[in-house]
């Protein structure tokens, strides 16, 4: 039995249809929800995300500053620019195009953003509150896999949830939600011994590595949910973590690349900078 493919984009579509309602009700009291984006440097994978970025916030009617610096461009400016953000009554949300030229400490600059205007989720203390379990700012990725589930009316309570990737902007927060869910959490990594022994036991098989194609079919359970967070520019163009066309033979359902989790992500940032608007 061939898988379901799960149809990240149309699930991105509903949610946008949602948080557009809400950035109405914003502006008929006045408030347009407004996001600030910084992005350092002329990474061309960078400067296509950002756009996209730029474009859905624009659909929805919500106000976008993009600051496109220079790759030599200091620390020192990019933190005095973050603060001058932090204290803009227009702007809700900061992002921080990520990675930052070595020259930069990521850390320091995420540390700069005011938490309450933090809609990536990557400031020490809403990482520190998401692990508690108190109120945060849930890095978009991971919020898009679980909302992408809910939507599929997938339950993970008492699951085996394997995670495949350790990353602080997916890996680790992935893992946080699913055991929020009441789920079992496994997580895996490029030093994980025999990992198809490991994710062979994934009810839900959730992989962000960054290497194309390598969770093969003998890896999955037959009847897994699969979800495909890689996003890997190769010759043939842009493939997934996952072998789809393998995987999708054992699988139950599986989600593409693209048009999977890419699209949940920029939903969410949306959505993470309109609830920081109507919490102000
Ligand atoms: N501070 C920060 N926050 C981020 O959220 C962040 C970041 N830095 N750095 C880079 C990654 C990557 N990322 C993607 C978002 C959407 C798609 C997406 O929508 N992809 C589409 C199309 C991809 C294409 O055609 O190029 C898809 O998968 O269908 C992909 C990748 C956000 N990131």
């Amino acid at each position: 039995m061939a898988a379901t493919v799960i149809d990240g984009k149309l699930i991105a579509q509903r949610v946008k249809d949602e948080i557009q309602k809400r950035v109405d009700n914003l502006k008929a009291k006045g408030i347009t929800p407004g996001l600030g984006v910084i992005l350092v440097g002329e990474d061309p994978a960078s400067q296509a995300y950002v756009g996209m970025k730029e474009k859905t916030c624009k659909k929805l009617g919500i106000h976008s500053e993009v600051y496109r610096l220079p790759g030599n461009t200091s620390e020192k400016e990019v933190l005095e620019l973050i603060e001058r953000l932090n204290n803009d009554d227009n702007i809700h949300g900061i992002l921080v195009q990520l990675p930052l030229p070595k020259h930069i400490d990521e850390w320091k600059v995420l540390d700069r953003i005011n938490p309450q205007k933090d809609v990536d989720g990557f400031h020490s203390i809403n990482v520190g509150n998401l692990s508690i379990g108190r109120d945060a700012f849930v890095p978009c990725t991971p919020l898009g896999v679980i909302v992408m589930l809910e939507h599929c009316n997938i339950d993970l309570t008492g699951k085996h949830v394997v995670v495949v990737g350790r990353s602080n902007i997916v890996g680790k927060p992935m893992a946080q939600l699913a055991l929020q869910r009441h789920a079992t959490v496994t997580i895996a990594h490029s030093r994980t011994k025999d990992l198809g022994a490991i994710t062979r036991q994934a009810d839900v098989l959730i992989v962000a590595v960054g290497r194309p194609k390598m969770i093969t079919k003998d890896m999955v359970k037959e009847g897994a949910i699969v979800i495909d967070v890689g996003i890997n520019r190769v010759e043939s163009g842009l493939v997934g973590d996952v072998d789809f066309d393998s995987v999708k033979e054992v699988a139950a359902q599986i989600t593409p690349v693209p048009g999977g989790v890419g699209p949940m992500t920029i939903a969410m940032l949306m959505h993470n900078t309109v609830l920081s608007a109507e919490r102000r």
